[in-house]
């Protein structure tokens, strides 16, 4: 499904703050891997999603997408294999457009057929289904603008625009950080809920070791541009934070510091 090919990526090549902030990464996964990725601050997570999505191009190496070959692929054109949640609420919904507005944008990406002539029956009773699902009583407000709705709510609101059309890939990256704690878990929850039942393939970065542990099928731990830790099947299973953090040390040669996601 993703086959990313020794990539690198150095920011600010030839100057005093040139960062060699991928080195020669490889990573498969397969359809359906819902894999968590974890590290320390500054580790590539986040780099290692902006390669896949395009938002620059790899500085060497290759990346695919179902067999399809999107390395110098533009951001704008890769859009349509991804499905893409950031941490900041604010980014993935226009505010002053209604959630069932925002829903029928999702759904026309990559189509020519624009809001213009309006959201039919079929597609609002289709929206309201789908928020049913999220339990939060959406479905009862379905034109009210999204920039009234709470963090939880948006970031709940984006996933769904985000898996509306199937992704090949869903990209979460810490979506789940700015938010409480108990909205977080219901975020959560509602994410394991959306990708269980599209089967879709998922990278998800969170901060938290526990969050990383308890969801999905697979986990990545990264230390400097490297994948250093991939665990999953029945090892995933069984693994307690004690052993995340011993294998980390063992694998990095020096210890996990980052305490927000050992506590949190
Ligand atoms: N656009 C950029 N320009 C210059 N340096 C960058 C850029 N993006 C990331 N970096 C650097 O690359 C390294 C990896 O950053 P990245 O954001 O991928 O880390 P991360 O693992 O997501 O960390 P965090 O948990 O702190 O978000 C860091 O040293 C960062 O400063």
């Amino acid at each position: 499904m993703l086959k990313v090919n020794e990539i690198s990526k150095v920011f600010n090549p030839g100057t005093v703050n040139e960062k060699l902030a991928l080195d020669r990464l490889s990573l498969t996964l397969n359809e359906g891997d819902f894999v968590t990725v974890i590290g320390g601050n500054g580790a590539g997570k986040s780099t290692l999603l902006n390669a896949v999505a395009g938002t620059w191009y790899v500085s060497a190496g290759s990346i695919l997408i179902d067999d399809v070959d999107v390395t110098r692929m533009s951001e704008h054109k890769r859009a349509k294999y991804l499905g893409r949640v950031f941490q900041d609420p604010m980014m993935g919904t226009a505010a002053t457009m209604g959630i069932d507005e925002n829903l029928a944008l999702a759904s026309r990406r990559g189509t020519m057929r624009g809001l213009g002539r309006g959201i039919t029956h079929k597609e609002r009773e289709h929206y309201k289904e789908l928020l049913e699902t999220l339990d939060l009583g959406l479905e009862n407000r379905i034109t009210t603008k999204v920039g009234l709705l709470s963090g939880g709510q948006r970031q709940a609101v984006t996933l769904l625009m985000a898996s509306l059309k199937k992704p090949k890939l869903l990209l979460l990256d810490e979506h789940t950080a700015a938010l409480d704690p108990k909205t977080a878990a219901k975020v959560l929850e509602t994410t394991e809920q959306i990708v269980r039942r599209d089967n879709l393939t998922t990278l998800m970065i969170t901060h938290n070791m526990r969050d990383a542990i308890a969801h999905g099928n697979r986990l990545i731990m990264m230390d400097n541009g490297h994948i250093v830790l991939d665990i999953s099947g029945d090892e995933k299973k069984k693994l307690t934070v004690d052993d995340l953090m011993e294998k980390f040390a063992v694998a990095a040669g020096q210890e996990f510091d980052n305490d927000q996601a050992i506590l949190g």
